[in-house]
């Protein structure tokens, strides 16, 4: 989750506020920048616990072209502008399709759900959550590792899931989303229930190119990763080897599936490290037309809502 500060879509960050419920925080969602008309009020949690009040963005189908880099010292987004023009051109093709629906980035730890999906929100037209950041949060702790550090793995993934439960119905219920889900979101099936109500895509990425990334970067954020050692691709390798055994299956569900090998192939390089955050961007475009053109929803259900194709109002069903 480390991309830079310098990325516009960083503003629409989602403010989370507290509100008591339940014996807990309730979440509250504004995602303002750019909000405009309507205002949506779902009713989150089996227990009815949170509330999710989101406003709605209005329309802007299709986000001026920009330069946008990731962190300091790290590669341009964008290789060229004949690649921002192709990226924005493959958004035009699917953002008809896509009629709202929010899309949910699976993948493995470092696999670039947060750098591509910002990418993905910014020529969208649409916003950017980051679900792990919206648990952080509602617990009201700063980092998933110190919910690891304070509570722990257990905690997070399972004393927490309540809270799961409420962001992701929540997150599923809203629409023009690129949502980043944490790596493990995978695992719990329920998560799938409200994912499916958007599109799914995996970013599959080499674990060797997951390690290294990770290596450099530091494992801090990522507390499964975050053993001292002197060689941190090693343990990373390592670690991450054993998730993607057991998670492989889970993270195939998704409705399209973007691999870095595939892109690199089709590039003619040997080795997904030349790939830009913007190359497989365009790539889930062109994977996520695929799968919308098979599965049209015109004037249909999106999640719990009606939208209205023409107008893109939101009502409630
Ligand atoms: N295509 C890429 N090439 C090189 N580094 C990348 C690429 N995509 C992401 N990164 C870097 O890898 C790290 C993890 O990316 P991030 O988007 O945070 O992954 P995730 O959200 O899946 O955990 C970040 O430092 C990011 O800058
Ligand atoms: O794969 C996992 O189990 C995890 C992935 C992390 O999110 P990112 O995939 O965004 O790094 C974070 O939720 C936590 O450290 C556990």
């Amino acid at each position: 989750m480390e991309v830079g500060a310098s990325m516009a879509m960083q503003s629409r960050a989602p403010r989370v506020g507290a509100g008591a419920a339940g014996g807990r925080r309730s979440v509250f969602l504004g995602c303002e920048k750019q909000a405009r008309a309507g205002s949506l009020r779902v009713g989150a949690g089996t227990a009815g616990a949170a509330v999710v009040a989101v406003r709605a963005r209005g329309t802007k189908p299709v986000a001026p072209l920009r330069c946008v880099r990731a962190s300091p010292g790290s590669e341009s987004l964008h290789n060229s502008v004949d690649e921002a023009l192709l990226l924005k051109r493959k958004s035009e093709e699917v953002l008809l399709h896509l009629n709202g629906r929010c899309i949910n980035l699976v993948g493995m730890m470092g696999s670039g759900k947060s750098t591509v999906g910002k990418i993905l929100a910014e020529v969208l037209g649409y916003s950017f959550f980051d679900s792990d950041k919206l648990v952080e949060q509602a617990v009201g702790m700063p980092s998933v590792a110190q919910i690891f550090k304070v509570h722990s793995e257990a905690f997070f993934r399972e004393n927490g899931k309540a809270l799961w439960n409420d962001t992701f119905m929540g997150l599923s219920s809203m629409w023009r989303l690129v949502v980043a889900t944490g790596g493990g979101a995978v695992i719990r099936p329920i998560n799938w229930n409200y994912m499916k109500k958007g599109l799914s895509v995996w970013l599959d990425v080499p674990l060797d190119a997951l390690a290294k990334r990770i290596a450099q970067v530091g494992t801090a954020s990522r507390p499964l990763l975050d053993q001292p050692s002197d060689d941190p691709y090693t343990v990373a390798f390592t670690k991450l080897s054993m998730l993607a055994e057991q998670r492989g299956e889970a993270y195939a569900n998704a409705d399209a599936r973007v691999s870095l090998e595939e892109i690199a192939a089709k590039q003619g390089h040997g080795d997904v490290s030349k790939l830009t955050p913007t190359d497989i961007a365009i790539e889930a475009l062109l994977q996520i037309g695929n799968f919308v053109n098979g599965h049209p929803t015109i004037h249909g259900q999106v999640g719990d809502l009606q939208v209205d194709s023409q107008s893109r109002r939101i009502r409630t069903s």
